[in-house]
């Protein structure tokens, strides 16, 4: 094409996965180009894992203040103004943009573009005017919140993830719709910081991807915190009025019933962003508003692929990575390289946190998995005690024979303590493997080889202990 500026690969979208393909792909030596629509970081460093973090940190130290009697030292009531707690969150994102920012992606040879473009042609995309020709295009523009259409929804002023870290005024009295990650971390975050929150989901649990035992540690929870929890509701209407957001919702028992609140946060999952891009002129396909993907993640135009939140299903920063470093190794090598889709590891940074990596009970349920399953308390980690951090346990789902499947923690650490799990499912090892590793006294880790030893337990039955006694003339 004259005119058209060629590239080895043009990445749409500059968020973590967008950044890691552009300078995964320009550290390789391909010319690449990155066009991005707001600012380099995306929804991580802007308006999601980065500041949420942040503020549940702040919110973490108001609860250490609250409760410092129970370590010894007097408690106190702790002031708190939310605008000084948002600036703090936006200097945090300061001190960590630099390391997506346009110079350093210049630096690493990337061509970094301010706009938003459209694809022209199957292998053409135009931004700002310019016509860009390239071997490969990934598309990595990520999700935005989705909105459901609920009665009276759009006549209500509401928060998301992309105005909440913006907001400057005390917010008295929060309604949450949405018990996923998102509305659960804000949830609890913002009653530690002083708002009334009342939090409402049409599923019977929050996380309702977890394992109802694990979830039920977190009701407890937020109960005990006075976070009011309304689950299994449907959202009949919503309404504005004397600054006041209304809800109207049914629950099959309690019949119809109001609330009311100063704000209304929407975290009631995500839309891909692939409005205006020009998609229907490439041939790639969508269903039902998302991409079809290959395991290669390819969409239907074999030089188009994608990755990240846009590309799912799993929506965190460490698989828009992940995917990122898939769709190199296919574009620019074309090495058959397919996206990890099974133990894929994730944490909810509520207090305690809920970590997971493969199946869970539920799930090795409802595909009729033979499988075994053992739990242990933080109650009976030395560590957790000596903290005041007893809440919670660990769980682990294995095959009969004591081979890993999944583990689940509920509790202090939970998202470091997992990683153990990660790698032991990562290298197809069983419980006896955990059991068998010097843990160092005392850890929070311990529980990951105390939850092993239930497993080891369980195989020595009354008739092996019989056996044992008799060959080794044990008089016990
Ligand atoms: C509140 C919140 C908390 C979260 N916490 C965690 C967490 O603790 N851990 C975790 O792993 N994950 C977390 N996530 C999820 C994580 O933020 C996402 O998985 C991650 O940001 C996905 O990266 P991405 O590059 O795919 O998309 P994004 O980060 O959304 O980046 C997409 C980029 O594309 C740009 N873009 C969009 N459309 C266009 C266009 N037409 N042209 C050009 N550019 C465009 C956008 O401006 C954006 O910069 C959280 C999300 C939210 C909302
Ligand atoms: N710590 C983390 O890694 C982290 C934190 C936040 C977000 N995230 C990512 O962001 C994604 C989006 O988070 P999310 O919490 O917005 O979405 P989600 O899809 O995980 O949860 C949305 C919740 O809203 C409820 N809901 C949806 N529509 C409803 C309606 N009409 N009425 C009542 N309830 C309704 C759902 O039942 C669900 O529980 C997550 O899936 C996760 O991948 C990750």
């Amino acid at each position: 094409m004259r005119n058209a500026t060629e590239y080895d690969l043009c990445v749409i979208g500059g968020g973590a996965a967008g950044l890691v393909a552009a300078a995964g792909a320009a550290s390789l030596g391909a010319k690449v180009l990155l066009v991005e629509k707001r600012a380099l970081g995306g929804d991580c460093l802007h308006v999601g894992c980065v500041p949420s973090k942040t503020l549940i940190h702040s919110a973490k130290v108001a609860q250490i203040i609250r409760d410092a009697e129970r370590f010894g030292i007097a408690a106190s009531t702790p002031v708190i103004d939310l605008s000084k707690v948002m600036q703090r969150v936006r200097r945090v994102i300061a001190q960590i943009e630099p390391n997506d920012s346009p110079e350093r992606f210049a630096g690493l040879g990337v061509d970094v573009v301010f706009g938003v473009g459209q694809f022209t042609g199957p292998n053409l995309f135009t931004v700002n005017g310019r016509q860009v020709c390239a071997k490969n295009f990934v598309i990595a523009t990520g999700t935005g919140p989705a909105i459901p259409p609920l009665p009276g929804v759009e006549n209500i002023p509401y928060l998301t993830n992309e105005t909440l870290f913006a907001v400057k005024e005390p917010i008295p009295h929060l309604l949450v719709l949405g018990g996923g990650p998102i509305g659960c971390e804000m949830a609890q975050s913002l009653a530690r910081l002083g708002s009334r929150v009342t939090l409402f989901d049409l599923a019977p649990r929050l996380l309702p991807r977890e394992d109802d035992d694990m979830s039920a540690v977190l009701y407890q929870q937020f109960k005990q915190e006075g976070v009011d929890v309304h689950l299994g509701i449907k959202v009949l209407k919503f309404e504005y009025a004397n600054g006041e957001v209304r809800v109207l919702l049914e629950h099959p028992q309690q019949g119809q019933y109001r609330l009311s609140g100063s704000h209304l946060l929407i975290a009631a999952g995500r839309k891909p962003n692939l409005e205006n891009l020009g998609l229907r002129l490439t041939g790639v396909e969508l269903d039902n508003g998302r991409l079809i993907l290959d395991a290669r993640l390819r969409t239907s135009n074999k030089n188009i692929y994608a990755c990240g939140d846009v590309a799912g299903p799993y929506l965190f920063t460490h698989m828009a990575e992940h995917q990122a470093g898939v769709v190199l190794k296919n574009a620019l090598f074309h090495w058959p390289s397919k996206a990890r889709t099974r133990n894929i590891p994730w944490c909810t940074y509520t207090d305690p946190e809920l970590a997971r990596v493969g199946l869970s009970e539920t799930e090795a349920v409802a595909q009729g998995i033979t499988h075994r399953v053992y739990r242990f308390p933080f109650a009976d980690i030395d560590r957790a005690v000596t903290a005041d951090e007893t809440v919670g346990m660990s769980k682990i789902i294995t095959t009969p024979r004591g081979k890993l499947l999944g583990a689940c923690i509920v509790g202090p650490q939970a998202g470091e303590l997992i990683a153990e799990y990660v790698l032991a499912l990562a290298k197809g090892m069983s419980a006896a493997d955990l059991s068998n590793t010097i843990h160092i006294y005392p850890t929070l880790a311990q529980i990951n080889r105390r939850v092993a030893d239930q497993s080891l337990k369980e195989a020595l039955t009354p008739q092996r202990k019989r056996w044992l006694k008799w060959l080794f003339g044990l008089r016990g």
